[in-house]
Order: C-alpha cells, then sequence, then structure tokens
C-alpha cells in the first residue's frame, strides 16, 4: 500500500496525523482554511511541499463547501484574504508562499474577465490547488531518478551504495514519493541501494518517527542513527557501507544555492566535506525562492521549548507499547534555558549539487550555483479539472 499523507478528492481533504505516527495512522478532517492553518503550526502535516499542497487544498474544501458570493471580485478578495492568513502558519518554508502567490495570479486572471461570476474563480482556484498536488508527485519521481542517477555516476555503481539522509522528506513530506528520500527509493528501485542510514533527527524526531517508518513501510534496507553519530558512521563505516553521499531536503533554496532545512542539516554538510563525502539537496523548483539572495536573509521558524524539553508517546510497561494511552515525559532539566531554531542554512560552497525536477544543478566555472536559468516562467500553474486524486 502507498503512503499517502494527503488524501484529497473535491470536498473532502483528510491528512495523516504525523504527530501519531509511527505507531497510529489516524486521518484528520480538514474542512476550511482554519484547521488547515492549525493542521500545519501544529505539525500534524509538516514538510515543505506538504505544507504548500495542505494550505491551498484546506481553502479549496472550505470554498467548495460553503455558499459564495456571485461577484467574481468578492470571491478573489476572499481568497486572497485567506492564502495571506495561511502564509502566516510556518515561515521559513517558501512552498507555502510561493503556492499563494501564484494562486492569487490566477484568481486575479479570472476574476477579472468581464462577466466572470463567483463560481468561476472558486473552479480556477480550486482546479490549480488540485494540480499542486498532482505536479508534485511527478516531480518528486524526477527528481529521485535524476539524484539516484548522478550518484551512480559519481561514485560507480556495482555492488550497492549507501546514502545518509536526514529529516522526512518523502511521502509524507510531500504529495508522494519524495525529494531526496525519492533519491533513496530510485536508488533501491533500480537494485543500486546498499542502505540507506537515516537520522533520528532532533528535537521533533521527523527521522526516527517518519522517515524510519517510511523505510520500514517499503521495506528499503536502513539503519537509525542519533545526528551526533554521522562523524562516527562516516568513518567506521563509510568504506565497508559504501556511503556515498548525504542527501537532503529543503525548505527554500536562496538565489546562490545557499539552503535552509531542518535544522543539523549544516553540520552534516560540513561532515560531508571533512570525509570527501558528496552533499546533496532534493528540492522541486517550488522551494528556490529568487527573491532571497542569500541565506542570510531566510527567516529562521524558532518553535516552543518543549518540543525539546519533552517527549510523547505511547505508554510503555516494560513488554507491550499501551496504544491508547499517550504518556508525555520531560527529557530536561526543569528552568533551563532553551533555544530550539527549526532550520539552518547551509552555504552553498558546502554544497555539491542541487537536485531538482529537471535535472541536477552543479557549480558553473566561477563556483556558483546558476539557478535563475532552470526556474520556469512566472505563470506555470495551470487549472486543470481534475477528479479524485
Ligand atoms: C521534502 S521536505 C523538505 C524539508 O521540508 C524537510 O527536510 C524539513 O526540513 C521538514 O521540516 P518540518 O519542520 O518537519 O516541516
Amino acid at each position: 500500500m502507498v503512503l499517502q499523507a494527503i488524501r484529497y478528492q473535491p470536498g473532502r481533504l483528510q491528512i495523516l496525523d504525523q504527530l501519531k505516527l509511527p505507531h497510529q495512522e489516524v486521518y484528520d478532517e480538514i474542512r476550511n482554511a482554519q484547521d488547515g492553518w492549525h493542521a500545519i503550526k501544529d505539525m500534524r502535516t509538516r514538510g515543505a511541499p506538504a505544507i504548500a499542497i495542505v494550505a491551498a487544498l484546506s481553502l479549496a474544501v472550505e470554498l467548495q463547501n460553503n455558499a459564495l458570493s456571485d461577484r467574481a471580485e468578492e470571491v478573489a478578495a476572499f481568497i486572497v484574504e485567506k492564502l495571506d492568513y495561511l502564509v502566516t502558519s510556518r515561515p521559513t518554508a517558501v512552498n507555502l508562499a510561493d503556492a499563494a502567490r501564484k494562486l492569487k495570479q490566477v484568481v486575479s486572471a479570472v476574476s477579472s474577465v468581464n462577466g466572470c461570476g463567483g463560481a468561476a474563480v472558486r473552479q480556477a482556484y480550486c482546479d490549480a490547488a488540485a494540480r499542486m498536488l498532482i505536479d508534485d508527485v511527478a516531480d518528486n519521481e524526477a527528481i529521485g531518478r535524476y539524484g539516484a542517477e548522478w550518484i551512480i555516476k559519481t561514485a560507480g555503481n556495482g555492488g550497492g551504495l549507501s546514502v545518509v539522509t536526514h529529516c522526512n522528506t518523502g511521502s509524507l513530506a510531500t504529495a508522494g514519493y519524495g525529494t531526496a528520500l525519492g533519491v533513496i527509493r530510485s536508488l533501491h528501485a533500480m537494485g543500486e541501494l546498499k542502505r540507506a542510514f537515516c537520522t533520528e533527527t532532533r528535537p521533533y524526531n521527523q527521522g526516527s518517527r517518519l522517515t524510519a517508518f517510511e523505510l520500514v513501510h517499503d521495506k528499503i534496507p536502513a539503519t537509525l542513527v542519533t545526528d551526533s553519530m554521522v562523524s562516527a558512521l562516516l568513518r567506521l563505516k563509510g568504506p565497508s557501507e559504501r556511503i556515498a553521499a548525504i542527501v537532503v531536503g529543503a525548505d527554500r533554496v536562496a538565489a546562490n544555492g545557499d539552503t535552509a532545512n531542518k535544522i543539523g542539516t549544516y553540520q552534516l554538510a560540513i561532515v560531508a566535506k571533512a570525509h570527501g563525502l558528496s552533499f546533496l539537496v532534493a528540492a522541486p523548483r517550488t522551494t528556490i525562492d529568487l527573491q532571497t539572495k542569500s541565506g542570510a536573509d531566510i527567516v529562521i521558524e524558532e518553535r516552543a521549548p518543549q518540543e525539546m524539553t519533552r517527549v510523547k508517546g505511547p505508554r510503555f510497561d516494560g513488554v507491550d507499547l499501551d496504544l491508547s494511552r499517550t504518556e508525555t515525559v520531560s527529557i530536561a532539566a526543569t528552568g533551563i534555558d532553551v533555544w530550539n531554531p527549526a532550520f539552518d542554512v547551509t552555504p552553498a560552497n558546502l554544497i555539491d549539487g542541487i537536485i531538482t525536477e529537471v535535472g541536477v544543478v552543479e557549480k558553473n566555472k566561477n563556483g556558483m550555483f546558476d539557478l535563475a536559468a532552470i526556474m520556469p516562467p512566472q505563470e506555470t500553474i495551470k487549472p486543470a479539472s481534475v477528479g479524485d486524486v
């Protein structure tokens, strides 16, 4: 069975509650933009592409299930207001702001047509939002293929290669397949993956809870390590496991290639450099933000101290897990000050390639990423009718 973090059909949106994973697979109903905002803020849904798609579709179901004005400009104004609200849920991942900008363009174009009514604006918005869900899966499959081919070409095939990854970038973080985890899926499908090593990804454990869950689900050979074990892993097991690369996702890639991603990514890039390993960022072009010149301009989200000082999980009596009872336990000294940035920025000079759905971008002879060269023209989002997706 294929893992599906987002279930959508016109009029109905459900998200897999990622706070309950890996122990329980529970889908939450999202009825409107407010539900979408809370699901993103609480991290029941997370991952840069998934956040954007859930936000867009949460408003789509609100529009589909409620009476609206007949006047195009009133519906358009309502949509713009809701999109601005949705964008405030999480600041670092640019996919959400990018999706909102493109959806506003669609709405503005349709509503300015003479004689257009409110229903046509709603339809155009919903079609464009649904299109994002479809496009993201196709983009991820292409990213997976390009990334796997790049790694095989660079490291040499035969006997299988191993890869280290961080956070969760798979089906749970996207509309499906995943970005960095998509590269691992592709290597596995090509018969070229020896083993995936996934980091625990403190403090929120997206690696041990979500990536490990996906790897076990797909029966991909994989080993979990803590974030602090990666240097030792590369030194002690790198050659025997044929570890070829560290591959991560991204929440925002600045115009110069500096990349914001889950906290801990930056130190992995330093470790990769120290061990002569390729360090790759896998991201769709919706994650590339040419308006942000460098990493210094990226706003880094800080989250609640409790995400670091407490852990939550099903009760364990020493033998069995009791899934009906969740416990929260404190794992830090009461009173300690806490700094909890959710992301960090890896400078472009530590990145060997940015894997996108149109190929792997490497630095030019001046040592720079030319990301503008691969970006689509602004008006790329096309409304299209879909049934169930
Ligand atoms: C394809 S997901 C890419 C990134 O969004 C991912 O690596 C990441 O940092 C997710 O952070 P999260 O805080 O879990 O939303």
